[in-house]
């Protein structure tokens, strides 16, 4: 895929609030790798989970899918026969881009993409379930019902990846991860202004959580296990299992 360069938040602007346009989307596999640290290590290891869990007809869900990376990491892994990946974002920008970007790619797994809320697409029959950094973007009070329904839907021996971003449960570990994490960003070229411009234009659109309310949610959303199998700074991704 062609990636361009972000620099969205380079000039002094009037930070509105982060939204998923044209403007992201076109930047968005440098933004992600620029942002998130071991993006690609996730997104290569969400791959091979899917593979491994897969069974024979069963559904791979990529809920919040931006570009379908992590359907096209599930495609190049899955093995079973007559799987179908399902891959959601309600951003048009995103999933306009998105559907041209996995047509061309030839995969015994087909990749079908669906532009709509991800709470308007029923789980079913699925092996693997994946929110990307994906549920942070969603109102708190709808996250307990998103998790009941993906568990709801996973067949018994089914997984979902969670990753998101976390805030630790104290101020000086919450300070000191952020401190990382923007580190990070300089080493990969953001400038002061532009971490700063983009920490404004998300502040009140990605409502991080601690792992531990992360847990807690699993775990009354029935499942069995929760596994921290990923985490670098304030980057998380989970593991949780349905037996
Ligand atoms: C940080 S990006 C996800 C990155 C992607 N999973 C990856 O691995 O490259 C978050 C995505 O979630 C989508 N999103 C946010 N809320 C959503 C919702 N309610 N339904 C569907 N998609 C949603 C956004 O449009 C955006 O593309
Ligand atoms: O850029 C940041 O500071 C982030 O929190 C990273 C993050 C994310 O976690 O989704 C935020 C928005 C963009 O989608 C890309 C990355």
């Amino acid at each position: 895929m062609q990636t361009s360069k972000d620099a969205i938040y380079s000039l002094p602007q009037q930070v509105s609030g982060f939204r998923f346009d044209d403007s992201v989307a076109d930047v968005f596999p440098d933004m992600i790798q620029r942002s998130v640290p071991g993006y690609s290590t996730i997104v290569d290891a969400i791959g091979q989970l899917a593979g491994r869990f897969a069974t024979e007809g069963s559904n791979i869900y990529d809920l919040g899918c931006s570009l379908g990376a992590v359907s096209l990491a599930a495609a190049r892994y899955v093995e079973a026969k007559a799987c179908n990946i399902i891959a959601v974002d309600n951003s048009e920008a995103m999933a306009q881009r998105c559907k041209r970007h996995v047509q061309g790619y030839k995969a015994n797994t087909p990749i079908e993409v669906i532009c709509d809320d991800l709470q308007n697409v029923r789980i079913e029959r699925a092996s693997s379930v994946v929110m990307n950094f994906t549920l942070q973007f969603i109102e708190p009070d709808q996250r307990d019902n998103i998790i009941k329904s993906i568990y709801a839907g996973l067949a018994p021996g089914g997984i979902f990846i969670l990753s998101e971003k976390l805030r630790h449960d104290s101020t000086q570990g919450n300070e000191l991860l952020i401190d990382l994490h923007h580190e990070f960003k300089r080493r990969n070229g953001y400038s002061e202004l532009e971490i700063s411009q983009k920490r404004e234009a998300i502040e009140n659109v990605l409502r991080a959580e601690t792992f531990e309310a992360h847990q807690t949610r699993l775990k009354n959303a029935g499942f069995d296990e929760v596994i921290l199998w990923f985490q670098c700074f304030n980057f998380a991704s989970i593991v949780a299992i349905k037996n």
